[in-house]
C-alpha cells in the first residue's frame, strides 16, 4: 500500500562519523507509507550507522533526518517506531524471561504503568507471529541465536509500530526461522506498516520487498527493483545484446 503522502523516513545528504572515519558520505534515502525497503551493500558501506542513525543512535553530522515529517531532533514518537537491532549487540546476559523481553516492546506506550489487557494481547500475538509463545516462560538465556532473534523481533512486533527497522533480522538464523520472519512481515506489511530492512541476501524476504537500496562506501550506489538484482542477465553485463546500459552485480562478499 502505497500512498503519494509523505516519507516515513526520509535522510538527503546525511553524513555521519564514527571516531575519526567518515562512515556516511551523503546519503539519500525515503522510505513511504507502507513501503518495504531493503538496504544493501558490502560490509563496510554503512548500513548499519545508516539504521542506527535514524533510529538516533549516531550522531548525524551534516544533511537533514526525518521521521514521519518531523526532523529527528524534535521527534518524540518512538512509539510508532519498532528497532531490531544487528543480534550481535543485543546478546543475551539478561536475567529476563521470553515474555519479559516481548512485554519490553510495550514500554513507549505502557510509560511504566502495568500491562493492560490490550498490551498482554499484543505481547502474546507477537510470540505467536514468531513462533515464541511456548518458551515465554523459558530465560532468553537458555535460547539459542536464531531463537533469541526472533525474541527481538517479538519485542519490535509488540509495540504494535508503524515503521519497523531491522538490522540484519535473517543472519545466523535457519531457513524455517527466515520463513517464519517472511509470514510476519507479510502481516506487518499486509497491515500497512512501513519497513526498512538490512539485508546480506533477501532470502525468502524477495517477495516483500519493494525496493532495494545498495549502499557503496557510505553513499547510496544504486536503487533498484529486487527482481532486476535476482536477474542473471544483469550479472553478465557482456551478454546483452539490446545496448541497455548494465546493472552492476551486487557483491556482498558473502554470496559466493
Ligand atoms: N565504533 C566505530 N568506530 C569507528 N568506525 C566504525 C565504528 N563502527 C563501525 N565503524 C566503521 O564504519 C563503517 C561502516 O560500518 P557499518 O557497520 O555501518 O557497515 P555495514 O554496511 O552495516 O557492514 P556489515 O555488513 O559488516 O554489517 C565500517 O568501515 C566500520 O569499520
Amino acid at each position: 500500500m502505497r500512498t503519494a503522502s509523505e516519507p516515513v523516513i526520509s535522510l538527503r545528504g546525511v553524513t555521519a562519523s564514527l571516531g575519526a572515519r567518515t562512515v556516511l558520505r551523503g546519503i539519500d534515502l525515503t522510505v513511504a507509507p507502507g513501503e518495504v525497503v531493503a538496504l544493501l551493500g558490502a560490509n563496510g558501506s554503512g548500513k548499519s550507522t545508516t539504521v542506527r542513525a535514524a533510529v538516533g543512535q549516531v550522531p548525524v553530522s551534516g544533511g537533514e533526518l526525518a521521521l514521519f515529517g518531523t526532523p529527528l531532533a524534535r521527534f518524540r514518537g518512538w512509539r510508532r517506531v519498532g528497532y531490531v537491532p544487528q543480534r550481535s549487540t543485543a546478546a543475551g546476559g539478561v536475567p529476563a524471561t521470553v515474555r519479559e523481553v516481548v512485554s519490553s516492546g510495550r514500554l513507549a506506550r505502557t510509560r511504566l504503568r502495568p500491562l493492560g489487557r490490550a498490551d498482554k494481547a499484543a505481547v502474546r500475538h507477537a510470540l505467536d507471529v514468531v513462533g515464541m509463545a511456548d518458551r515465554a516462560g523459558d530465560s532468553v538465556n537458555a535460547l539459542s541465536g536464531g531463537q533469541h532473534q526472533r525474541v527481538l523481533i517479538a519485542r519490535a512486533l509488540a509495540g504494535e509500530p508503524e515503521l519497523l527497522i531491522m538490522d540484519e533480522p535473517l543472519t545466523g538464523v535457519d531457513l524455517a526461522s527466515q520463513r517464519v520472519l517472511a509470514e510476519a512481515l507479510r502481516g506487518q506489511k499486509d497491515g500497512g506498516t512501513s519497513v526498512l530492512l538490512v539485508l546480506h541476501e533477501l532470502g525468502p524476504l524477495a517477495p516483500l520487498i519493494d525496493r532495494a537500496v545498495v549502499l557503496r562506501d557510505g553513499r547510496v550506489e544504486r536503487v533498484d527493483e529486487p527482481e532486476r538484482l535476482h536477474d542473471p542477465s544483469c550479472h553478465h553485463p557482456r551478454d546483452t545484446t539490446d545496448g541497455a546500459e548494465p546493472a552492476t552485480m551486487i557483491e556482498t562478499g558473502l554470496l559466493s
